[in-house]
C-alpha cells in the first residue's frame, strides 16, 4: 500500500440535514462508515476526527481510530483537519467529508495510483470546480501542517484562502456525480430515487 493516511470530518452540525448526517443510511449502509469503506480500500490507517466519538462506538469502523475534538470548541473542517494531521505520520493525506454516499472505491484506487506524478512543490492533489478547490475529497501533503498551523494561528479558517497561497495540483474527475454531497433531506431523497 501506498504511504497514505485516511482523515475523516465527521464533527459538522448537520443544520441542514436536521440530524446527524454521519447516522444516515444509504442502501442500509450510514454515512460515515460508508465513506470509511471506501478508504479502507487504499490505507489501514484511517482517523475519524469528531467532537462526538461515542455516538459512532457502534458501528462497523475497522482500522479507524477516532481523534476527538473539544465538544464545546468545534471550529469547522480546517481546525478538525488540523487535528488529524498532527497524528499522520505518512507522506500523503486524504482527507474526506462523511457525506461522500457516491465516492467508488475504484475511483479512489485511481487517483491513489497518480500520487507519485504530482510535482513536489504542490501541497494538495485536488479536484477544481468553478468555485474553487473540492478541499475535503483530494490528498495533501503531510508536510503543509506548518503552513495551516500558522494559517488557523492568523485566525484563518477557509480552505480556499489556506489553498491559494500554495501550488496545488488538478486531481481530473471524469465523473462530477462522484462528488455528490449528501447535505439536505432532499439530497437523501434524490439518492433514494436514482
Ligand atoms: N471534525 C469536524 N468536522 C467538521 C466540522 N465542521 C464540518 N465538519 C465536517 O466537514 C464535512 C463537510 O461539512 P458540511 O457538509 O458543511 O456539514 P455540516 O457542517 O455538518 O452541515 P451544515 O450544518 O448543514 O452546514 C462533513 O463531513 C462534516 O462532518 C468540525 O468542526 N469538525
Ligand atoms: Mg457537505
Amino acid at each position: 500500500m501506498i504511504n497514505l493516511t485516511a482523515i475523516v470530518l465527521a464533527g459538522g452540525k448537520s443544520s441542514r440535514m436536521g440530524e446527524d448526517k454521519a447516522l444516515i443510511p444509504i442502501q442500509g449502509i450510514p454515512l460515515l462508515p460508508r465513506i470509511c469503506n471506501v478508504a479502507k480500500s487504499c490505507t489501514d490507517t484511517i482517523y475519524i476526527v469528531t467532537p462526538w466519538p461515542e455516538r459512532y462506538q457502534h458501528l462497523p469502523l475497522p482500522r479507524c481510530e477516532f481523534i476527538q475534538e473539544n465538544p464545546s470548541d468545534t471550529q469547522g473542517p480546517l481546525v478538525g483537519f488540523a487535528q488529524g494531521l498532527e497524528k499522520v505520520k505518512t507522506e500523503w493525506v486524504l482527507l474526506l467529508a462523511c457525506d461522500l454516499p457516491n465516492l467508488r472505491v475504484e475511483v479512489l484506487q485511481d487517483w491513489v495510483k497518480r500520487l507519485d506524478s504530482v510535482e513536489e512543490e504542490n501541497i494538495a492533489y485536488l479536484v477544481k470546480n468553478p468555485q474553487g478547490w473540492e478541499p475535503l475529497c483530494g490528498f495533501y501533503r503531510s508536510r503543509c501542517l506548518p503552513l495551516l498551523l500558522d494559517f488557523i494561528n492568523q485566525g484563518g479558517r477557509s480552505f480556499q484562502k489556506w489553498l491559494k497561497q500554495y501550488p496545488v495540483k488538478v486531481l481530473p474527475l471524469s465523473e462530477p456525480d462522484i462528488l455528490f454531497n449528501c447535505n439536505t433531506p432532499e439530497d437523501v431523497q434524490q439518492l433514494l430515487v436514482n
